[in-house]
């Protein structure tokens, strides 16, 4: 498979993001068929939060092309991973860590990762090498909707900015919400991060969050799409040496 005509594509909970040719984008699962025959990529590779899915195989053999899965794979590349079973660790965690170690491969600093998605995930390298352990909570989204769900009086929230304490229910949901997810990561990153810290911040609602935080942070869109890359890209090049 080559690297650069292949489509890469990171599945989440809500939908999928694509790397191709060089470009990033999003992908609704219900586009994959139609991105598929006007792109006609010549391979793909995917990872999945939610096993395999079916748009994506159904549109490649539809078009015969090659695909491929990445799943988490303990020591890959020397990166150690904190849980004892690593089948049961989101792939789209295992493969922001191997991202943000690789920016960070010249000057190294503890990094701290956060993924607001449908869930906010953070987790933490320790060294390049070791994944000390992370944390999973309801995405901002999801945590609006539960206050939805589960309350006779309160309202779906479409959520936005929280420039301030809210002053009516919407604007107090919005605050709440928001200010939570802020909240839960800078107190992760006063509790496990030292001098040499490095934040680094992507998901669909990393821009919403990090408009609030009061400490440094890298703000990496692409972060898991071009860890899937990378993780090809050693993949490739370790089979072709071997
Ligand atoms: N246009 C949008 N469609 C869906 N979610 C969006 C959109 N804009 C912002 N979001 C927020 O981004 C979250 C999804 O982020 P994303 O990183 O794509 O998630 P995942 O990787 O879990 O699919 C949603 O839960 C929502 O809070
Ligand atoms: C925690 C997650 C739901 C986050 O998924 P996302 O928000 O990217 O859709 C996903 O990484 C997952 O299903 N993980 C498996 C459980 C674990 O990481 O321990
Ligand atoms: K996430």
């Amino acid at each position: 498979m080559e690297l650069e005509n292949t489509l890469y594509l990171d599945c989440g909970n809500t939908r999928a993001k694509y790397r191709y040719q060089g470009e990033y984008g999003v992908l609704p699962y219900a586009e994959v068929q139609r991105f598929f025959t006007d792109n006609q990529p010549a391979s793909v590779v995917y990872s999945s939060v939610a096993g395999a899915r079916q748009e994506i195989t159904t549109a490649a053999d539809s078009l015969e092309i090659a695909v491929a899965r990445c799943t988490v794979e303990q020591g890959f590349g020397d990166l150690t991973l904190a849980y004892e079973d690593v089948s049961r660790l989101g792939v789209d965690r295992w493969l922001a860590m191997l991202q943000a170690r690789a920016l960070f491969s010249d000057d190294y600093h503890r990094l701290l990762i956060a993924d607001a998605g449908t869930a906010l995930t953070m987790d933490i390298l320790n060294s390049p090498n070791q994944h000390a352990g992370g944390l999973i909570a309801p995405g901002l989204r999801m945590s609006a909707s539960s206050l939805f769900k589960n309350t006779v009086d309160l309202p779906e929230v479409l959520l936005e900015d929280a420039p301030g304490l809210g002053i009516d229910t919407r604007s107090c949901i919005n605050y709440g919400v928001v200010h939570s997810a802020v909240a839960l990561i800078e107190s992760t990153v006063v509790r496990f991060g030292s001098n040499e810290s490095q934040l680094i911040i992507t998901g669909g609602d990393a821009g919403l969050i990090s408009r609030h935080l009061s400490m440094p942070f890298l703000y990496q869109p692409n972060l898991v799409v071009d860890g899937l890359y990378l993780y090809w890209k050693l993949k490739i090049l370790g089979e072709t040496t071997t």
